[in-house]
């Protein structure tokens, strides 16, 4: 028969100990009480197939699971919405498909703040594919806590969080979506991020509980949303438009940015191939008034930078470096334009899911 301490090992091993609240065997049967801090159907949903699956690769298909999901959204009510005083402007950068370069136009347009003198945070909230570890060079760093606040690592200039510096390398997405509103709650009010002009949070494509989470946990200031000029990952746009315009969240967007807008070879330097559509986005934000931040071609070193980790806009390559600096000109202009003529976002008090599709 299997035993209460070869479980508990195996929850240890999967990392999910932490949510686990009471164990009982009965013959061939296991039942756990396992907490969720998402009050959402489909994430507890994900979480008993994934429990299910985990236990059938480690103990069989004799062992039969039965697990008992109770939901505890921590602390919510209480600390949800505060105001970080010293952090004037908060930025989501999002999308709506994934893929689009969303993490690739957010390091590159943090730096670019930086390279304008303003003092930048950026906050990888991206729990499915968190890159700004890799893009900063930073992946092997462990933030360190002082006085119980979690330390941001420095890289470029730019004070950088990720959910990707603190999830195991053992731990299934399924958890991380699981505690990601935990997480957020910590990585947003107790991290250190000292004065800030900006802070940018790169959030993960589409719409669901993490931008719920951010949009309740902080007052977003403005939302820039990156795509491509591709039919299909145009219509994602308007679902992400969609979300930050409901009245229920109504977080201003600063505008769009059209990234892979097209790819002009060394050989062709006159000549402009438009491979996922023409000017797709500059239209979509002129047919719906919404400010047109700028474009930016498909260059092979772009990705390059990225990968090698260390973005684009730090190489000695003007037209890049002023690509970013424009798009960030017509952001911060924006933005400007935003404080001036709108009060201050209040954070979300959010009572229904209604409206917002799951990834
Ligand atoms: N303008 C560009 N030119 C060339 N390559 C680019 C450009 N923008 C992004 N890329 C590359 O495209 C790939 C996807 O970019 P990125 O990871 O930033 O997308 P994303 O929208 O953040 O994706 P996800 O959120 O789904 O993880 C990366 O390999 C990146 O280097």
């Amino acid at each position: 028969m299997i035993s209460k301490d070869e479980i508990k090992k195996y929850l240890k091993e999967i990392e999910v100990d932490d949510l686990i609240r009471n164990i009982q065997i009965m013959g061939d049967t296991v039942m756990i009480d396992m907490l969720s801090h998402s009050p959402a159907m489909h994430e507890k949903k994900r979480m008993e197939v994934a429990m299910q699956a985990a236990f059938e690769e480690k103990f069989g298909k004799d062992i039969h699971l039965k697990l008992n999901i109770i939901v505890e959204v921590p602390e919510k009510e209480t600390k949800k919405g505060k105001n970080i005083p010293k952090i004037k402007n908060i930025i989501a950068i999002a999308s709506g498909k994934g893929g689009v370069g969303k993490s690739t136009v957010a390091s590159n347009l943090s730096i670019a703040l930086v390279k304008m003198g303003f003092k930048v945070g950026l906050l990888d909230a991206d729990i499915y594919g968190p890159s700004i570890p890799t893009m900063f060079d930073a992946v092997n760093e462990k933030p360190i806590s002082k006085e119980n606040k979690i330390e941001p690592i420095e890289s470029y200039g730019v004070k950088l969080l990720s959910l990707g510096f603190f999830a195991g390398s053992n731990q299934a997405v399924v958890w991380r979506g699981a505690m990601a509103s935990k997480a957020i709650h910590q990585l947003l009010h107790d991290s250190n991020w000292g004065e800030l002009d900006f802070l940018l949070i790169d959030l993960p494509p589409g719409t669901g509980d993490i931008h719920l989470s951010i949009v309740q946990e902080v007052p977003v200031t403005g939302a820039v949303i990156v795509s491509t000029p591709q039919h299909i990952a145009l219509a994602d746009v308007k679902k992400g438009l969609g979300m930050f315009q409901m009245p229920e969240i109504n977080v201003p967007v600063l505008g769009l940015i059209e990234n892979m807008a097209y790819f002009t070879p060394k050989e062709l330097p006159d000549n402009k191939y438009y491979l996922f559509g023409k000017k797709g986005v500059q239209k979509l934000s002129e047919s719906l008034e919404i400010p047109f931040l700028g474009e930016i071609p498909i260059i092979q070193s772009i990705r390059e930078a990225s990968d090698y980790g260390r973005p684009a806009v730090l190489q000695d390559n003007e037209i890049i470096s002023n690509i970013y600096s424009n798009i960030c000109k017509k952001m911060v202009q924006s933005l400007v334009k935003r404080n001036e003529n709108l009060p201050p976002t209040e954070a979300v008090r959010i009572t229904t899911m209604a409206g917002c599709s799951t990834q």
